[in-house]
């Protein structure tokens, strides 16, 4: 019986795709084991969502730290010491300094609301509105110092309908997220789906375009 892949959580907030990846585990979805949710901010109501499913928490203050990459590398060593296999960011609202991510460089995936490579950063809801988009959705992606650049793995995606505002559309999306993250883990810890030198492999075959949900 192979060992579950042990993976980390990242999050800034209220951590419903976390809660989405803990259901996948109760309904026997995902064999994974979660050994840390890891936030920025004290207050954040992952932090009891986690404590309430028995998996440990850590809070580290960045008011504490001199600057960005410091705060980064005192971070990922805090994370390193729970031996995780994966790091998934759900919600975890702060750009990492790309010397401290390295180490974790095929081994960190990230959930995006938007269908990259559009509107990477901030506040995509508002600008695929403003761009009077068609359709919206959401990424899965590795993990690298570029911002929300790193290779895609599976979109979900939604049409944007008539009167849609970014609240609404946040709340469309929210179950599509919680849909594909899962999934997308899933295929990691089936040893399905692997990041290398040459890019996304996926059943052993170049990933030539994001998985669709
Ligand atoms: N080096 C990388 N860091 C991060 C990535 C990445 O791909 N490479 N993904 C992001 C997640 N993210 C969007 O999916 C994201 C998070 C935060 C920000 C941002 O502008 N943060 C600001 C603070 C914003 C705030 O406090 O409200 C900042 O860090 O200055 C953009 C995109 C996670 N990190
Ligand atoms: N740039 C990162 C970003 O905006 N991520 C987004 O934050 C929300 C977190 O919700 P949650 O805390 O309920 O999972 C999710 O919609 C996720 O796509």
């Amino acid at each position: 019986m192979p060992t579950p892949l042990r993976i980390a959580i990242l999050a800034s907030g209220r951590g419903s795709n976390f809660a989405a990846l803990l259901a996948a585990h109760e309904r026997g979805e995902l064999p994974v084991e979660f050994v840390l949710v890891a936030s920025d901010k004290a207050d954040a109501p992952v932090l009891q969502l986690a404590q309430g499913a028995g998996v440990p928490t850590m809070v580290l203050d960045p008011r504490d730290y001199a600057d960005r990459r410091t705060y980064d590398f005192a971070l990922f060593d805090r994370i390193a010491a729970s031996k995780p296999d994966l790091l998934v960011l759900a919600g975890f609202m702060r750009i990492i300094d790309g010397d401290a991510l390295k180490p974790w460089a095929g081994r960190m995936i990230n959930i995006h609301p938007s269908l990259l490579p559009k509107y990477r950063g901030l506040h995509t809801h508002r600008r695929a509105l403003k761009a009077g988009d068609l359709e919206h959705g959401a990424s899965v992606h590795y993990v690298t110092a570029e911002l929300d650049g790193g290779p895609v793995i599976a979109q979900a995606t939604l049409t944007i309908e008539t009167g849609d505002d970014e609240a609404t559309l946040a709340t469309r999306l929210l179950p599509l997220e919680h849909q594909l993250l899962p999934a997308v883990v899933a295929l990691i810890a089936a040893g399905r789906l692997t990041l290398g030198e040459q890019g996304i492999a996926f059943d052993g075959e170049p990933l030539r375009k994001p998985l669709r949900w």
